[in-house]
């Protein structure tokens, strides 16, 4: 867990980097725009805001490592539920939770423990304007008492004028081998009438609907896969690039290396209250990643608009 201080912010037009967070505030000289800054948001949960000087912005939260807000043009491309928590007590329902190292159902609980952990900053850069912020998770009691290993996640957010860029990486630091599955599940604000997704004609499927447990093979025939009714469907062998139509006049591009599952998820009439204004697109590894002592596994997404 990080010991954050009040405000701590970065700003450069070249590279700069910042090592290793160390609890110190920090204040730019000279900046006129913070391109990286570390506060408190909702509950007081420590919260890191990118932003861009082209004009697009970032909110992420250390609680889960989960991206809660991509705007640009200030328009927010993503969505946080009207039920999510900021309490530090359940993970975050929106934005871009982590599944890790489960992506459920399973043996431990659903999605993993990773959304509700707090990760720790390693470093911050800025890049022609373009802030980036990594984050570190690592085994701790908690994690332990589910899946007993040392592990050593690296997760850098990168924020470009029309694209948020994830890079995940998963290392073992233990003595014996571990598998894992993990995913990457992004809440897309969309009017669910008129989202559709392209890319995964031909793809293998795994119905999770009507039991998640139990998950009805298929193929996916539609070019346009749209969200008529409840939808719980994991694509296996996903292409690198899908394209999400959000139904709210844009097309965001999914992009992603090493992800090679894809789950779309809407929930409909059991959350009401939502469930017409986002859909799940998830990059995700549903075959386990098996590392050995020392071994790592990569895995991008790059989200972006035209
Ligand atoms: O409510 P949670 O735990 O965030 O999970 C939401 C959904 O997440 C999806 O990824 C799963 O495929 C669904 O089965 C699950 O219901």
């Amino acid at each position: 867990m990080v010991a954050l201080p009040m405000t701590w912010s970065f700003s450069a037009a070249t590279p700069r980097r910042v090592s290793r967070f160390s609890g110190v505030a920090m204040a730019s000289a000279g900046a006129k725009v913070e391109n990286v800054k570390v506060g408190q948001g909702l509950g007081d949960l420590p919260k890191v805001v990118l932003t861009s000087v082209h004009g697009s912005e970032a909110e992420l939260y250390l609680y889960g490592g989960c991206v809660t807000s991509w705007k640009v043009e200030n328009k927010d491309l993503l969505f946080v539920r009207p039920d999510a928590v900021f309490t530090g007590q359940k993970p975050i329902s929106g934005g871009i939770p982590h599944c890790f190292p489960q992506f459920g159902p399973g043996a431990i609980q659903q999605h993993g423990f990773a959304r509700n952990m707090s990760w720790s900053i390693v470093s911050s850069e800025t890049v022609d304007g373009n802030p980036s912020i990594t984050l570190e998770l690592k085994d701790g009691p908690y994690s332990r008492a589910m899946w007993d290993y040392s592990f050593q996640a690296i997760y850098k957010v990168t924020l470009d004028s029309n694209a948020l860029s994830t890079e995940l990486k998963v290392t073992n630091t233990d003595a014996k081998p571990f598998s894992f599955t993990t995913a990457l599940h992004t809440y897309f604000r969309a009017s669910v009438t008129g989202a559709s997704v392209k890319g995964l004609k031909g793809c293998k499927t795994l119905n999770k609907d009507p039991d998640p447990k139990n998950p009805v093979e298929g193929k996916e025939e539609r070019t346009l896969v749209t969200f008529p009714g409840f939808v719980d469907c994991v694509y296996l062998e996903a292409p690198t690039e899908l394209q999400l139509d959000n139904g709210l006049g844009g097309v965001i591009t999914i992009k992603n290396t090493n992800w090679s599952d894809a789950i779309l998820w809407n929930p409909h009439l059991t959350m009401e209250s939502c469930y017409k204004d986002f859909v799940c697109v998830e990059n995700a590894k549903i075959g386990e990643v098996k590392l050995e002592p020392n071994e790592s596994w990569t895995a991008l997404q790059h989200l972006s608009i035209v």
